[in-house]
């Protein structure tokens, strides 16, 4: 722990206003946050955030392999494509990490993003959705692929030795790609087409907040926390119009940029009471010596978050009143609770008590969803979650605020395989509310061109003690994370989509954004 020693911002001092509730010398203050730091990252040792050596080699390894699996690609498609042989001896492709394991914040049930990086004559319709999906499939490691072809990032994902991936593609304009390839340098992003910029996106977004945030452990230990706070509290999960992962990325770095010497504890404290006291839509911006002015805020979001690589869009959000709401409600807790951290009788688990939802909400909306087996309802709930926007709109215009829990539960004594959320809903009004009126308008206004076998769902409200005791978050419900496999409509073959991006906006995924939302980020 000896790096929180060296890098302390007496926490009074970062709170002019003098609101924290201890006083005392300097010294004793020091000690205190100090032993707050320590006493949060065992708790997050203690959480399970952080994987294991072992778990670590697994990932390792998994990458090794995947570069591996690449490498022997564009060979392959140099040969076929008979490319001379001059060439063929340097041609070559490469795996960029990204995503919360680029970061370097993932936890053991996280996934790998990974952007294969290939060259331009490695096609993706061809070379990397048939040829290397073929050479993938093929391998023992690998289980349970998919091509998402349709969204506005196209991926491959698959396990590979029981590990999430997702594989994007990006093709550069070039024969040979270094495995260390500099993504900023604009040799590389010359004349390269749409998606492989897009693709590109994820990977200079991570490596920029990585260069731009003066120390990276500390930033790190903020964010696994913040991660972990913004989940216990049913703020984490861009489906359902909360945070994602990039979002929390920047605002943590955003905090440790302006504070490089501050602790793990001060920070977290200035966290809250900076964003506690945020006048949204202001955007949040990073400073960055390339940024370019963006577009006005309002238009894109109620909590505007840029990503600090050109062209300096927004990180897409799915945040709606209710919503907006909600973070702004717990960002509040966030603040009053930390502001007194250190007092003698201060405890970091109030902080991360899961939010309580039985006590808040007297009714809530019930959405279970069933399926014959596990896989068609992996399927299915994709594919309504990718619509939940709708939903969580629809309920908002009727009833004034709804609570889109994001957490998954399963109804054990049901027949079928199923999910179940279980939506908070505001006291008054919610007796007039036609339910049954309610899904059918979601299933007509979301346009469901679903047409797995099996998938069903229903709509109910019911009273806080109906709501199930034991639940798992739904971040954590790695095992069905699926596609949306293709479907037929009307004799229509409909494209296979990502399961969270057929209309509403979705990390930066999306296709069809809603107008009050339009794409502008990455
Ligand atoms: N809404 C978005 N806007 C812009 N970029 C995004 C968005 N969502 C995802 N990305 C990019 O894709 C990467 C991976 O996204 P993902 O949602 O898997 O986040 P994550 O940080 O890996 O979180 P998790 O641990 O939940 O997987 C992000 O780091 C970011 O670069
Ligand atoms: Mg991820
Ligand atoms: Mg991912």
């Amino acid at each position: 722990m000896e790096f929180i020693d060296n890098r302390h911002v007496n926490i009074s001092n970062v709170d002019p206003s003098g609101v924290l509730g201890f006083r005392g010398t300097p010294d004793v203050i020091l000690r205190m946050e100090m032993e707050r730091s320590i006493s949060l990252f065992q708790m997050m040792g203690d959480e399970g955030l952080v994987p294991s050596p072992e778990e670590e080699r697994k990932r390792r390894n998994a990458i090794d392999k995947l570069k591996q699996i690449v490498k022997e690609w564009v060979k392959t498609v140099a040969y076929r494509r008979a490319l001379p042989e001059r060439f063929l001896r340097f041609a070559s492709g490469t795996i960029l990490t990204y995503g919360s394991y680029g970061l370097g914040v993932h936890n053991p049930e996280s996934d790998i993003d990974a952007l294969c990086v290939g060259p331009c004559f490695a096609t993706i319709a061809e070379d990397f959705f048939i040829v290397l999906h073929n050479m993938l499939a093929s391998r023992p490691e690998v289980s349970d692929i998919h091509c998402v072809k349709g969204a506005k990032v196209p991926l491959m994902r698959f396990k590979f030795d029981g590990i999430s991936i997702d594989l994007p593609y990006a093709r550069l304009r070039v024969i040979s790609i270094p495995e260390d390839v500099d993504v900023f340098n604009p040799f590389f992003l010359k004349n390269i087409d749409d998606t492989s910029r897009k693709s590109l996106s994820g990977v200079r977004a991570n490596r920029r907040i990585l260069q731009l945030v003066p120390n990276v452990e500390i930033f790190q230990a903020v964010l696994r926390c913040i991660k972990l706070w913004a989940k216990k509290r049913g703020v984490y999960g861009n489906l359902l119009g909360f945070f994602g992962g990039v979002h929390l990325a920047v605002l943590s770095a955003f905090i440790c940029q302006r504070h490089p010497t501050a602790s793990l504890s001060a920070l977290i404290f200035i966290f809250f009471k900076t964003f506690a006291l945020w006048p949204w839509p202001t955007p949040v911006v990073l400073q960055d010596g390339d940024a370019w002015p963006f577009i006005p805020a309002y238009k894109v979001s109620w909590m505007p978050i840029q990503l600090p690589c050109s062209p300096y869009g927004f990180c897409h959000s799915n945040i709606v009143r209710s919503t907006f709401l909600k973070i702004k409600t717990e960002f509040r807790r966030g603040h009053m609770l930390t502001k007194d951290m250190l007092r003698p009788d201060f405890d970091w688990n109030i902080l991360f008590e899961p939010f309580p939802y039985p006590r808040i909400y007297g009714k809530f909306v019930k959405i279970f969803l069933s399926a014959s087996d596990k896989d068609e309802l992996g399927d299915w709930v994709g594919y309504v979650k990718s619509r939940f926007r709708c939903l969580i709109i629809k309920l908002e215009e009727l009833l004034g605020f709804c609570d889109p829990n994001p957490t998954e539960y399963v109804d054990v004594d049901a027949l079928e395989s199923n999910a179940v959320f279980y939506w908070g809903l505001p006291p008054a009004r919610t007796d007039m509310i036609d339910i049954g009126h309610v899904e059918e308008e979601f299933l007509k206004n979301t346009n469901i061109v679903y047409q797995g076998p099996t998938g069903k769902m229903k709509l109910s409200v019911v009273q806080a003690d109906e709501l199930p005791q034991k639940a798992h978050f739904a971040g954590e419900r790695r095992s069905v994370k699926p596609c949306w496999r293709i479907a037929r409509s009307n004799q229509r073959i409909v494209p296979a989509y990502y399961k969270y991006h057929p209309i509403c906006v979705d990390r930066y995924l999306t296709t069809n954004a809603s107008p009050e939302y339009p794409s502008a980020g990455g």
